[in-house]
C-alpha cells in the first residue's frame, strides 16, 4: 500500500493531471531500467494499474439451464425468441502493478486469464469497472488484429498506419522503405493485404508499428506467427526500444519469446496476478503446474 502511493504521489508530482486514488500493494520488483538502458528516465514509472476490475457485459447469454441444451436451442431459434439475460464476465479481478521505463513486461497465462483484457485495458480501449490505469504517455496496441485495411495494398496501409501513429508526410516517405524492408514481404507490399499470409501481415503490422518510438508499446501475440528471423529481427527491436526508455508489454504463448525478450514476467490466472517477478523464476513456477 505505501510503496504504491508513494509511487503515485511522485507521478502526481511530476504531473499535477493526474487524480488522485486509493491504491492497492503490488509485491513489485525493483525499478528494472537494467544496465543497457541509456535513458536517464529508465526506472521511472510508465503505467500504474491500480486495483483494476474489468468485466464484461454479455447480452442474450444462456442461462444455467439452457446450457448445453441443443434441443432448447434450436427451438428458441426456430421460434425466433430472442434472449434478453445479461451474463457478466468479470475478466480482469483486482491487478496492481507499476511498469517503469526500459521495462520489457511479459505477460504468461492459461487461455482466458485476462492477458488481451489487460493489454486493452492499458491501452484505454476498455474502461474499468472499478480502479485506475494511469499511463504516462501514450500506449500503442499493436495487436493479431491491428487495424490494417485488408482490401488495400500494403503500400497504403503502410502509409495509412504511419498516419494513424502521427507521422508527417516527410516521416513516412523517410520511413517507408525501412518498413518495407524489415517486414520482409518484398514485392508482396503492392497486393492487398488479403493476399498474405497471416505471418506475412503480422510481420508488416509489427514492421509498422515499430518504425515509431513508443512510450509504452503493447504487443500481444503480433509476434507469434512469424518464423525465427523475424522472431530475432522483432527481439531486437523491442531491446532497441527498452533502451531507449520505452515500456513494452508482450503477451505471448510462446514463453521462449518471453525469456529472450523480457525483463519481467506477470502470470495472470483466472483474471488475477498469481506471480509477478523475474523472468526465469516465474516461468519455471509456470511451467510446473
Ligand atoms: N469481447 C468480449 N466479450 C465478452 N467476454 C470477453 C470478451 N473478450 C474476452 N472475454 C472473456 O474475458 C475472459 C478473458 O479473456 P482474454 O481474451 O482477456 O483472455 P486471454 O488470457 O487473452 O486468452 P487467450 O490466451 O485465449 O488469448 C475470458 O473469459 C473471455 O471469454
Amino acid at each position: 500500500m505505501a510503496e504504491l502511493t508513494e509511487e503515485l504521489s511522485r507521478v502526481k508530482a511530476e504531473d499535477s493531471g493526474v487524480p488522485s486514488t486509493d491504491v492497492r500493494v503490488h509485491p513489485n520488483p525493483e525499478p528494472s531500467g537494467g544496465p543497457e538502458s541509456g535513458d536517464d528516465r529508465a526506472g521511472t514509472p510508465t503505467v500504474i494499474v491500480d486495483d483494476l476490475h474489468i468485466i464484461y457485459r454479455v447480452y442474450g447469454a444462456a442461462t444455467e439451464a439452457e446450457k448445453g441444451n441443443a434441443a432448447t436451442a434450436l427451438l428458441r431459434l426456430l421460434k425466433r425468441q430472442g434472449r434478453p439475460q445479461m451474463k457478466e464476465i468479470h475478466a480482469v479481478r483486482g491487478v496492481s502493478f507499476v511498469a517503469r521505463h526500459g521495462d520489457a513486461i511479459g505477460i504468461v497465462g492459461r487461455n482466458g486469464s485476462g492477458k488481451s483484457t489487460l493489454l486493452r485495458a492499458i491501452a484505454g480501449l476498455l474502461p474499468p469497472h472499478s480502479g485506475a490505469v494511469y499511463t504516462d504517455g501514450q500506449p500503442s496496441l499493436l495487436g493479431v488484429n491491428a487495424a490494417l485495411m485488408r482490401e488495400l495494398t500494403g503500400e497504403r496501409n503502410i502509409v495509412l498506419g504511419c498516419y494513424a501513429m502521427g507521422m508527417n508526410p516527410a516521416q513516412v516517405k523517410e520511413k517507408y522503405d525501412e518498413i518495407v524492408d524489415f517486414s520482409g514481404i518484398g514485392e508482396f507490399v503492392q497486393f492487398p493485404m488479403s493476399t498474405y499470409s497471416s505471418g506475412m501481415g503480422a510481420r508488416l503490422r509489427f514492421a509498422i508499428a515499430s518504425a515509431k518510438a513508443h512510450d509504452v508499446l503493447l504487443i500481444d501475440e503480433a509476434l507469434a506467427t512469424g518464423d525465427r528471423d523475424f522472431k530475432r529481427k522483432s527481439q531486437d527491436r523491442i531491446k532497441k526500444m527498452r533502451d531507449e526508455a520505452g515500456t513494452v508489454f508482450l503477451v505471448a504463448h510462446n514463453l521462449d519469446v518471453i525469456e529472450e525478450t523480457c525483463n519481467r514476467v506477470l502470470w495472470l490466472h483466472k483474471g488475477k496476478i498469481k506471480m509477478d517477478g523475474d523472468p526465469k523464476t516465474v516461468l519455471e513456477a509456470y511451467n510446473a503446474v
